[in-house]
Order: structure tokens, then C-alpha cells, then sequence
């Protein structure tokens, strides 16, 4: 099975699905990789006005894979996934078409970063988000933070990734980290028809509103939290959650 997929909607409209349901979509190095490239592809397609991001089954995204990621010890070693990754992210965010991510169920940890580096992010009543990274003692490191401030404002981020706790979607919408609540898949593809047809005047308005200088600073501020999210990997409390996690002392 393919950790996730690509398909074309219509000429214009692209969905990505995160597709390890066993596992809630959790990031491994495979999917880091083909998402990657789709997004490779993806950069080229000038008619591409709009990208939906979901995951298979009962989950948005669980994250990092604590399983094959607890491999990596050292700072070093967390970062050869920590880069490629927020390279992802950079990647969503660089995007001229408008980018969505559907919650349909929870986004926990990087699964929160991803959907964070979207546009927009829809969800339905299962929906939960949570930037849980403080619980096992790291902090994001794939540009959530930075991302999370941008979107719900200084004092509401630094509650949510300080916390680490879990927001239901009603909370998530209060807080304008979910934009709008929808029944299913269909009211998704219903918002992706409402755009305007000429994908240049899409991509023009995402150039405006995101321009280089900016784009520029994000990435910086987003290699800053690598780095300290890398200091705290190696460290012997962040190897212990993990072990919890995976020993299901849950
Ligand atoms: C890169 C940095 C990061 O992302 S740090 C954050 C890493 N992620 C986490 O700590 C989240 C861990 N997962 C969870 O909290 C829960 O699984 C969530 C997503 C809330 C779903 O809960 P629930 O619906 O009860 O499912 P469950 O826990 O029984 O999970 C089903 C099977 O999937 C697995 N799973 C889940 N998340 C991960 C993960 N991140 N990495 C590896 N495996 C994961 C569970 O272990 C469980 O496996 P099994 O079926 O018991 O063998």
C-alpha cells in the first residue's frame, strides 16, 4: 500500500491522501519522500488552482512515526528527518494554487504542523488538533510554531503548543485554526469549485499575499525551530515518551 497517494479531481483541483490508516497516517520516511515529490510535480502544474490534503480512515495525521523515528538519537540523526520534512511543509507553503487540509479526525503533533502550513483548514465534528510534540518533550520541528502564530495570533499559539493539549473542532473553529465545520468530503469538494477559474489570477494573489521577503523570514523562523526541536530529540526525556508510547504505556 502506498503511504500516500495523488489524484486529479479535475484539470485544476488535486487531492493528496495521507494513507496509513493503521498507523493514523503517521509520517514515515516514505511518505516524507513521495510527498516530497508530488509536491515537485505539483510546483510545475500551472493550471493547479486548488490542493486538498486529507488522510485515510478515522485520522488527518498522528504525526511523526514514533516506531521508525525512535531510531534516530542524536540531534544529528533527528535532523535528517527534521529537514526533509519542514522541506514539505516549505513546499506547501510555497505553493501558488490555494491549499487546503481536511480534519476528519484527529491532527496530533506534525500531523497539527501539517495542517498548519495549508491556507485553509476544514474539518468535520471528529475533527481534533492538538500540537502534542510537549508531552514527549520535544517541541515542533517542522515549523508549526511559526506557522501556528501566523494563523491564530501570539497569546492563543503559545496556549496551544505550551499546553500540548487537544482542541475539539468546535475550539479549533473559535479560534480560526479551523475556518469552516463540514459534514463530509462532499461540502470539501463543494469548496473547492468556489474559486475563481483563471488559475494565474489564484497564483498572482498568492504571490501578493505571500511575497519573497516574507516567504524568506518564514523559512528562517521555520529553521530556527529545527534546530531547537533537534537539542531536545537527543535528550534522554524525549526517548523515554517515546518508549512509553511505544510500549503502550499509554
Ligand atoms: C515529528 C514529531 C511528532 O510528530 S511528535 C508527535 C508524535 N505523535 C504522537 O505522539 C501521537 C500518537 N498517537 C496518538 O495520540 C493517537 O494514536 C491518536 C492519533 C490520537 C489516535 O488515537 P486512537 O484513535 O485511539 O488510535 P490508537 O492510539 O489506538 O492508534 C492506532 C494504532 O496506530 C499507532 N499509532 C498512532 N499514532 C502513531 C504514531 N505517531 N507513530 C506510530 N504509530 C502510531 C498506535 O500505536 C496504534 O497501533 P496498534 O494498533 O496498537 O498497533
Amino acid at each position: 500500500m502506498m503511504a500516500v497517494m495523488m489524484e486529479y479531481l479535475d484539470k485544476n483541483t488535486v487531492r493528496i491522501i495521507l494513507n496509513r490508516p493503521a498507523r493514523k497516517n503517521a509520517v514515515n520516511f516514505e511518505m516524507m519522500h513521495k510527498l516530497n515529490g508530488f509536491l515537485d510535480e505539483l510546483d510545475k502544474d500551472e493550471d493547479l488552482t486548488v490542493l486538498w490534503i486529507q488522510g485515510e480512515g478515522e485520522a488527518f495525521c498522528s504525526g511523526g512515526d514514533l516506531e521508525e523515528f525512535h531510531g534516530l538519537r542524536t540531534a544529528e540523526e533527528a535532523k535528517k528527518m527534521l529537514i526533509p520534512m519542514s522541506g514539505v511543509i516549505k513546499k506547501i507553503i510555497s505553493l501558488d494554487a490555494v491549499t487546503v487540509s481536511y480534519l476528519n479526525g484527529p491532527a496530533v503533533g506534525g500531523g497539527a504542523e501539517i495542517a498548519s502550513s495549508t491556507d485553509f483548514t476544514l474539518g468535520n465534528a471528529s475533527a481534533k488538533a492538538g500540537f502534542i510534540q510537549g508531552n514527549l518533550a520535544i517541541t515542533t520541528g517542522w515549523g508549526g510554531a511559526s506557522l501556528l502564530k501566523r494563523r491564530i495570533g501570539y497569546h492563543a499559539a503559545l496556549k496551544m503548543l505550551a499546553t500540548a493539549k487537544v482542541y475539539s473542532a468546535q475550539e479549533l473553529r473559535d479560534l480560526g485554526f479551523v475556518h469552516q465545520i463540514v459534514n463530509d468530503e462532499k461540502d470539501v469538494r463543494q469548496w473547492c469549485t468556489e474559486w475563481v477559474k483563471s488559475p494565474e489570477v489564484v497564483r498572482a494573489y498568492k504571490k501578493n499575499l505571500l511575497p519573497e521577503v516574507e516567504r524568506k523570514q518564514l523559512f528562517e523562523l521555520i529553521n530556527q525551530e529545527i534546530e531547537r526541536c533537534a537539542v531536545l530529540w537527543e535528550g534522554e526525556a524525549h526517548h523515554k515518551a517515546v518508549e512509553q508510547f511505544n510500549n503502550k504505556q499509554r
